[in-house]
């Protein structure tokens, strides 16, 4: 039977007064990356944030078969990890210390960190290339600095199942090429990869689409089929068209498909 990492059971959530998301069913199998694509303001980081146990929800979460709320705190926190979209705080802290930042579920109150934190940290800052900026103030990094130390501090965690939103915001495409390397090692290892990403083209490289519009889940599909293809160009009006270019699925707005 297959591994289901994260799955939702009629998911549906307000902010404030305001329906957002709506009946939301799905199971997330470990050891893939999903990428949640949609239109602007379809509900994919509110969806991410329910997933992630950070909004109150009607229906329910399971994380690995047990109901979000049933794990005790540090150890749903071992096993889940949240990069949200442009964080902030931490600007005084040294890159070294926001990466270890992402070991404090694994160690007791107030201890030092040990050697496993130290080669977890490491290992993520080296990862992210992010190990030059291990000396430098977060609030004095450029955005796409700032992002790969924030990244590290996800992988340092060593959580199984790990949950971004927009991770590619201000990364150039060396620095995309490495997050996208770092996301192939993570599932390789059986990790569950769960992203919210703009970039169309990223995104189809996932091996599963979430396709969410106006808060439903429209289609959740392999990356690679033709029928997720047809929900994708759906879900944006028909704008955009999905062709294979060089062994990949590449998303092109209709206009640029008409100058091209
Ligand atoms: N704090 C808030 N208060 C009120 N409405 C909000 C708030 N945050 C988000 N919303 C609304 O919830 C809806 C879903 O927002 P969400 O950020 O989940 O969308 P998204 O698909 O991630 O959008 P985008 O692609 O623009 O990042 C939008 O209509 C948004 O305006």
């Amino acid at each position: 039977m297959q591994n289901i990492a994260v799955s939702a059971h009629g998911v549906s959530a307000s902010i404030g007064k305001s329906p957002i998301l709506h009946g939301i069913d799905l199971q997330l199998p470990a050891g893939r990356w999903c990428a949640i694509v949609g239109p602007n303001g379809a509900g994919k980081s509110t969806l991410l944030r329910v997933l992630a146990g950070l909004l109150p929800c009607h229906g329910q979460v399971r994380l690995q078969g047990r109901a979000l709320g049933d794990w005790p705190a540090r150890e749903r926190a071992r096993q889940l990890a949240w990069l949200g979209q442009a964080e902030t705080g931490g600007e005084d802290l040294l890159a070294w210390d926001v990466a270890m930042l992402g070991r404090l579920p694994h160690r007791a109150w107030l201890a030092a960190p040990d050697e496993r934190d130290q080669a977890a940290v490491t290992q993520a800052l080296h990862a992210t290339q992010a190990w030059e900026l291990r000396a430098r103030r977060l609030g004095a990094l450029s955005g796409g600095e700032r992002q790969r130390v924030l990244l590290a501090r996800l992988l340092a965690t060593q959580a199984p199942v790990l949950l971004m939103d927009e991770p590619l915001a201000h990364l150039d495409p060396p620095h995309q090429a490495d997050w996208l390397a770092t996301v192939r090692a993570q599932v390789a290892a059986g990790g569950t990869v769960v992203s919210v990403l703009h970039e169309l083209n990223m995104a189809l490289r996932a091996d599963e689409l979430l396709i969410i519009q106006a808060g439903r889940l429209l289609h959740h599909g392999p990356c690679d089929a033709a029928e997720t293809h047809r929900a994708l160009v759906a879900a944006f009006d028909g704008r955009i068209g999905v062709h294979p270019v060089q062994g990949q699925w590449i998303a092109l707005p209709r206009e640029l498909e008409r100058a091209a």
